[in-house]
Order: C-alpha cells, then structure tokens, then sequence
C-alpha cells in the first residue's frame, strides 16, 4: 500500500497531519500522551489527543499511506477511549515495516487554554517514546489564536504536524 519514492529522487517525503477536537466538561485532557490536571477535557471516540492523532497523520502521510480514520475508524468500539499512544505506536510500527525511518516530527498546536509549554518535555518524552525515536527529533510549540474566531472562543483545540521520513 506504502508510496515508493522514484529511483531518481532522495529518499526522503514529508508529511502533514491536522486535527481538530471540541472541549467537553469532565472528559479527560489528553495531549501528547500527558493528561493534564484540568475540569475539561477534548471530546472525541478515543482519548481525543488531538496532538497525537495529527502526528499519526503526518506520518502517515509521508509513508503514502490512508488517514489515521482508515486505520482505527471512529465507529468500532474497539477505539472507544483508546490511549492514542498505542495508536502511533501501531503507525511507527507499519512504517518500520515499510522500511521507513523518522528523521523528525514537529507540531503546533492552537490552543486558549490549557497552557502546555510546562507540560512541553513531558509530551516530547512521551511521543518520541511511542514513535520510536529520540526526544531531539519531536518538536512541539503552541500559541492561543488571539480569541480570533471557534479556537479563540476556546471552543477546541487543533494541531498540525508536520513528518519527514527516510527510506531506511
Ligand atoms: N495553549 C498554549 C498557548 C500558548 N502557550 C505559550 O504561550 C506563548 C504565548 O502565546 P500567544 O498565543 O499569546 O502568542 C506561546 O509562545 C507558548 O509558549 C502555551 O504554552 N500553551
Ligand atoms: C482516533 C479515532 C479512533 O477511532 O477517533 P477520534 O477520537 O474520534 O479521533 P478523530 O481524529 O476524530 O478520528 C480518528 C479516529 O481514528
């Protein structure tokens, strides 16, 4: 299924992943693998790690593969409430498979509230831990959307990520 890279090109693709998850009073708050000590959390069939379901993407999109929705859809119940974690475990795992490496991993995620940047090496250590990598190879930053617009109504959360991959 994976996208081979043409002989004549580097053996390198990037990729893109976006997500976006509403806030609901009394779910929990997921982002990066770290659960943060709030009264809300994101809604969604699983965690709803919006940050890691994009990171999933990106990776996936790299690898020329289906959407994270192809791999673990919203409608089995397997997926109910599943730590997002063993999703990109199970992501890097098919890549490896393919034989494609991680070269890095970057994020940005728009976000009123919770403050994250003190939970910011806790998410790394996660992630680079479920990917596969090291914690120098995951980036992850994020700013408030200046209450311009749903995400600065604070009505959600999104994150892009952006892959790149080797052929390994
Ligand atoms: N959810 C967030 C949003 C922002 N940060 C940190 O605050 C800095 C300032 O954000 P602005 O949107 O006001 O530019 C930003 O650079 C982040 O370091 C955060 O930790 N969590
Ligand atoms: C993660 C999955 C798992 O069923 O469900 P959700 O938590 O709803 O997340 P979303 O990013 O909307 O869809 C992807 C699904 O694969």
């Amino acid at each position: 299924m994976a996208t081979e890279t043409p002989a004549n090109l580097p053996p390198f693709r990037i990729g893109l992943g976006y997500d976006i998850h509403p806030f609901k009073d009394g779910r929990p708050m997921v982002l990066g693998g770290v659960t943060f000590d709030t009264p809300y959390g994101l809604d969604g069939h699983s965690d709803a790690d919006v940050l890691t379901h994009a990171v999933c993407d990106a990776l996936l999109g790299a690898a020329g593969l289906p959407d994270i929705g192809h791999f673990f859809p919203n409608t089995d119940e397997k997926y109910r409430g599943i730590d997002s974690q063993k999703l990109l475990e199970e992501v890097a795992q098919t890549l490896r498979e393919s034989c494609w490496g991680i070269v890095n991993i970057d994020i940005a995620l728009i976000a009123e509230k919770p403050k994250i940047y003190p939970q910011l090496e806790a998410m790394k250590k996660r992630l680079a831990q479920s990917a596969g990598v090291s914690v120098g190879q995951i980036g992850i930053k994020a700013t408030t959307n200046e209450k311009i617009g749903s995400l600065g109504r604070a009505e959600g959360i999104a994150a892009h990520a952006t892959a790149l991959i080797y052929k390994s």
